[in-house]
């Protein structure tokens, strides 16, 4: 089954022609069709440069509108021009960053299609409807070459399905009900032979819808960190309007006037416009960048949270191994009987529909092993459960068969007064040394033996749990199995930690534990019994080839099932975090530079001492203040490939990592609009 497993490059590749020239001139469209106060006003930053470009605008035709003005109106045309545009820059990185999520939700779009389904009624009689009249609890039957009308998990069968317009992966998967492999999502197809399917969703909260609003973006609500850093430039933004709303007051006792349009232009050039114009696009650009690594983010706190994570919770069987736990051999134990052996291993997996008790059945006709059916008639199925970790049947004479993990059935054949086999150890040993798991089959208080399980590590897992463990990041593998077994995988995988013989119950014990220590836990996981601990975790990484309840409880999806995607996840997170963090302190460093620009201009004339100041020696007054605007304008569309790429992230501790920041953008921040501002002030003299 080595399709669950799929590079993510190739993804990459697949959508980077998303970003092309048609995404471009939506984005132009989309930044006139923001300007529109009421969309404006959700970003007050950028807000208060709307309404300052309105005040130019009207004092293009009516110059002494807000107070007798002496300015030229071709100044008052330039400002208002350059106001608009900061605008429109901010506007179109949001525009852009959203672009690429609508695209390819149009393209999600197409996959669904009404299909028509066989609706299996009670009467066993099997009707055709249109797939939108499906509601949640119909049973469907999907047969080969056809489309899997809506989500929901397999109750009969076995198929390979083609789930290519969901993962974009074309391989195909196995399907088959019992175990962690049943479910099945709307829009898929059935490559080969039939299942029976239990639909789980109502027409319009299917996963494809639910993707759908998720890469279009319609879900998109602002993290917490978000809104805490909007709140903080806000109140940056309140005080320098405050600042420059009663600045004519002093110059007036100080005996001269600053006109309108120079005293906008300084509240634009110092009110954080750069980070306010390239804040959401950040956050969108974010999102959409876990997309291209096919992982489903249900929200933004989830990737920012994957930023912050120190502790790796993984589930093994189906996320660290493939998951296709198959019979390889039966092990007899001294003083038991093989025909014996034979007869009640079959017994105590006739009945069990998981993969495992099947792929026993499966092996025992290879073997043409024969066994007595007819014991089991009218008897109490008893099955697997991830608490009692055993399955088997009551028969109606009393007897009782088991099988299961060692240590359960050990347990329960003692409670009934049996006795262990001496050399039961041993041979379990073997086999869970291997990294394979053994089950033990019992009748009654006597241990028969065991039957071999095997399953395969998925490749490339110890070089990718090298590369967390250098991001600073604990990985745990948490399983129901032995600890001999999980040792085993534990050491081929390279976790750091395990802990064997876990209950679901148990797996949450160890997010919670870890939390209580202050640490931000991601767990990954791909079974029903992962559920309750995928939505403890902070961040919850279901994979996509797992069940439903998995998925729901997850706050994020990986369409390649790859419990390792966590990385590209985690440095995505840290460069949301970064990117937003580095391009606020560039921003406000800016404003050194603006200030040395604009401060000595509004006041050389009233006060040439004032000149000391102009350590930048532009060219007169007015094009020191129109190159501080246009540097302030122009910085937006510059950043923008760098908002929406993110600040690069190397795995290194978070402490030098704020160091080389801090410099990069701090420092960076307060250079680079000297300079920029000194070149455009030489273009804008040659011009005026
Ligand atoms: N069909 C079955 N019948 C009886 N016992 C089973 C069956 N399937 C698994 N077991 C036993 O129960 C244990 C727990 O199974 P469970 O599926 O909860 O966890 P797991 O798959 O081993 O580990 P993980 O939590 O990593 O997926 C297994 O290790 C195995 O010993
Ligand atoms: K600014
Ligand atoms: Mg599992």
């Amino acid at each position: 089954m080595s399709q669950l497993f799929v590079e993510s490059e190739n993804k990459l590749q697949k959508k980077a022609s998303l970003m092309n020239k048609e995404l471009i001139i939506q984005a132009v469209k989309e930044s006139f069709v923001k300007l529109d106060p009421r969309i404006m006003i959700k970003n007050p930053i950028m807000f208060i440069v709307e309404i300052g470009f309105l005040i130019t605008l009207i004092m293009c035709f009516a110059p002494n509108a807000f107070g007798k003005s002496d300015v030229e109106l071709w100044f008052n045309i330039v400002v208002s021009f350059i106001l608009l545009f900061t605008v429109l820059f901010g506007n179109f990185s949001e525009a852009i960053a959203e672009g690429r999520g609508k695209a390819q939700a149009s393209s999600l779009k197409q996959s669904k299609k009404e299909i028509s389904a066989n609706r299996l009624l009670d009467s066993g009689i099997i009707e055709e409807v249109p797939s939108t009249q499906l509601r949640k609890g119909d049973i469907v039957i999907v047969k080969q070459g056809e489309m899997i009308p809506g989500d929901g998990e397999v109750i009969g069968g076995l198929a390979s399905v083609d789930e290519s317009a969901i993962t974009g992966e074309s391989a195909p998967v196995i399907k088959e009900a019992g175990g962690d492999f049943n479910s099945v999502t709307g829009g898929t197809r059935v490559v080969s032979d039939q299942i029976t399917v239990r639909i789980t969703n109502n027409p319009g909260e299917s996963f494809l819808d639910r993707m759908i609003s998720l890469v279009e973006g319609a879900e998109r609500q602002k993290t917490p960190n978000e809104i805490a850093l909007n709140t903080v430039l806000t109140s940056l933004t309140l005080i320098f309007l405050i600042v420059v709303v009663t600045l004519p007051f002093f110059t007036q006792y100080l005996g001269f006037n600053i006109e309108v349009p120079v005293l906008i232009s300084l509240l634009v050039c110092l009110i954080p416009t750069t980070i306010g114009g390239l804040l959401s696009a950040i956050g969108i650009a974010g999102m959409d960048r876990v997309t291209q690594f096919n992982v489903l983010a249900m929200s933004g706190k989830a990737v920012e949270a994957a930023g912050d994570i120190n502790t790796i919770i993984l589930d093994k069987t189906g996320t660290i191994t493939f998951g296709n736990r198959m019979a390889s051999e039966f092990v007899l134990v001294s003083q038991a009987d093989e025909n014996e052996f034979i007869q009640w291993l079959a017994i105590s997996s006739l009945k069990d529909e998981t993969p495992e008790g099947r792929s026993i059945i499966e092996l025992l006709k290879k073997q043409n092993k024969t066994f007595d059916e007819s014991v089991s008639q009218n008897a109490e199925i008893i099955e697997f459960k991830a608490e009692t970790r055993m399955s088997g049947m009551d028969l109606t004479d009393g007897r009782k068969v088991r099988k299961g993990a060692v240590d359960a059935v050990k347990e329960w054949v003692a409670s009934q007064g049996g006795i262990v086999p001496k050399d039961l150890d041993e041979k379990t040993n073997r086999i869970s040394k291997e990294g394979g798991t053994p089950l033990a089959v019992a009748i009654n208080n006597q241990i028969l033996g065991l039957i071999y399980l095997k399953d395969t590590v998925k490749p490339g897992m110890r070089e990718r749990f090298e590369q967390l463990r250098k991001m600073g990041i604990k990985s745990v593998m948490c399983t129901g199995d032995n600890p001999l077994t999980a040792a085993t995988i534990a050491k081929e995988a390279g976790v750091d930690e395990f802990i064997a013989e876990c209950k679901p119950e148990d797996k949450i014990d160890v997010i919670k534990y870890e939390q209580s220590q202050g640490k931000l836990v991601a767990m990954t996981g791909d079974g029903t019994n992962d559920a309750p601990a995928l939505a403890q975790a902070d961040v919850g990484l279901a994979m996509n080839s797992g069940t439903t309840a998995a998925k729901e409880a997850a706050n994020m999806i990986d369409l390649d099932s790859n419990p390792t995607k966590l990385i590209e996840v985690v440095s995505i997170g840290k460069q949301l975090l970064m990117t937003r963090g580095a391009l606020t302190t560039f921003s406000i460093a800016n404003d050194i530079a603006k200030y040395f620009a604009i401060i000595p201009a509004m006041f050389m004339i009233a006060i040439p001492e004032m000149d000391v100041l102009n350590i930048m020696q532009l060219e007169s007054p007015i094009s020191a203040i129109l190159s501080a605007l246009i540097f302030n304008a122009i910085i937006i569309p510059l950043l923008i490939p760098l908002a929406m790429k993110g600040v690069a992230y190397k795995p290194m501790s978070s402490n030098s990592l704020l160091k080389r920041n801090m410099f990069i953008y701090g420092f960076g921040g307060v250079i680079v609009p000297f300079i920029g501002i000194k070149l455009i002030d030489v273009a804008v003299g040659l011009i005026i």
